[in-house]
């Protein structure tokens, strides 16, 4: 299928209303799948996300001998027999982080060979500190850049009990961490060292899932856990829908002054992002600082909606957004930039969103590279439903979390210009 170039956002020039959904969590459909594919037995995971980053996972899974079945667009039916085989050929995961470090972590369990890669962007994202923990549990492990290519020489069993682990680059490792704990051959205590960690929420998320496929998880301490190993169980799993999609459809509606009905509560969701609500809902008095470590996802978000603010917006405690799909910090920066000069600035890690309502109604052509980001399309995009002249380039790469993404902001009334 041929990528469409450019998109062009017509200002809808209305408030956006209506029903939105998004779609089911990345996060926890890709804890789910890896749950269910060390399990013996049949799980049924429904509400699932359907996209490039759980496709790689469901792939790498079925790879490695699991059977897996996708009934409709929101389901997994997957059968594993409690033991993951080496797969033929390297397993290739895109840019999907998620997929990337659980599976570094699984194929300890393997007993064999497992290389685990993915794309360009992936290949500069660091899993050093996971390959480091790893070992000392005598796992042999090695990444020869400190980032994917991943070479796993699987056991299944771990010479020692106790993982110390920074996961200030990326929580991701203390999850991968954990989740493979439960399926070796004693207990281990995983604890977190170094800085403070980013997003502990995605922990929680992790030993949500982990205890729903029959793992036992306890925290001893707030800066360690303790996995039994009593590997999985196959169980029927509900994946609520992503709270960081959610947060493009939230700031619509405050930036248009619409009313999206998005099927869910937003106190609901158990998903780190979901913080966001509280924030969005203050636009256009977002506060002057917003600490963005406990949700760093949305930070794109937040930062576009910042442009249209009363007042300025300086993010902090968002260093790691350098080593996501590409380097938000810099991508928001350059394309805040692009709409008009000195709208943004960076200052070490932080980003100053300059904010300035006087934007909305003007016509301001600007091209913004994603960076083959979904989150830096889907944010862009909220400049362009009030400002007349936004394009997005590569918009196809919200295909990593979010595929429906312009045909949901169509269904609500946006209306665009194809450009090749
Ligand atoms: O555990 C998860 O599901 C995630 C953790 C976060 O990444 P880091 O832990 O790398 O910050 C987040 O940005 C990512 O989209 C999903
Ligand atoms: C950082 C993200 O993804 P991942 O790390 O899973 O690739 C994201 O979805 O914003």
């Amino acid at each position: 299928m041929t990528r469409t170039a450019k998109l062009t956002i017509i200002p809808p020039g209305k408030p956006l209303s209506g029903r939105a959904m998004p779609p089911g969590s990345k996060s926890i459909t890709n804890r789910a799948l890896l749950l269910a594919g060390l399990a013996k037995g049949t799980s049924r995971l429904t509400g699932a996300l359907k996209s490039d980053d759980t496709r790689y996972m469901a792939e790498a899974l079925r790879a490695m001998g699991v059977a897996i079945d996708e009934p409709d667009d929101t389901s997994f039916v997957v059968t594993g027999t409690g033991r993951l085989l080496p797969p033929k050929a390297p397993l290739f995961l895109g840019n999907a982080g998620t997929a990337t470090r659980f599976l570094t972590a699984a194929a300890a369990l393997v007993d064999g060979t497992v290389i685990v890669d993915g794309d360009e962007h992936m290949r500069k994202r660091p899993i050093g500190p996971l390959v480091e923990a790893m070992r000392t549990l005598g796992i042999d492990v090695t990444a020869e850049t400190g980032c994917p290519p991943v070479t796993v020489k699987g056991t299944g069993r771990f010479q020692a009990d106790r993982i110390r682990i920074d996961g200030g680059l990326s929580s991701q490792y203390v999850s991968a961490l954990l989740m493979m704990a439960a399926g070796g051959d004693r207990p281990v205590d995983i604890e977190l060292v170094g800085e403070d960690i980013g997003a502990l929420g995605y922990i929680d998320l992790t030993t949500a899932a982990m205890k729903a496929f029959g793992a036992k998880v306890e925290k001893t301490s707030p800066v360690t856990w303790r996995v039994e190993p009593t590997g999985y169980r196959a169980a029927d799993f509900i994946v609520e829908p992503d709270a960081s999609a959610a947060t493009y459809l939230w700031a619509a509606e405050v930036l248009t002054g619409g009313a999206i009905d998005l099927g869910v509560p937003s106190d609901t969701f158990s998903q780190p992002d979901a913080r966001a609500y509280d924030i969005i809902a203050k636009f256009p008095h977002l506060p002057a600082e917003i600490d963005g470590s406990q949700m760093q996802d949305a930070v794109p978000t937040l930062a576009v909606l910042a442009a249209f603010n009363e007042n300025p917006v300086r993010f902090v405690g968002i260093a790691n957004l350098r080593v996501k799909e590409c380097d938000r910090i810099r991508a928001l920066s350059t394309g805040l930039n692009r709409i008009v000069s000195g709208l943004a600035r960076e200052e070490g890690d932080d980003l100053i969103v300059q904010s300035d309502p006087a934007l909305v109604g003007r016509h301001l052509p600007a091209e913004i590279d994603s960076f083959a980001d979904h989150r830096i399309a889907m944010s862009f995009a909220l400049a362009g439903l009030k400002i007349d002249g936004i394009t997005i380039l590569d918009p196809d790469c919200v295909g990593k979390t979010f595929p429906a993404y312009w045909r949901t902001l169509a269904a609500l009334g946006v209306t665009y210009q194809d450009k090749d």
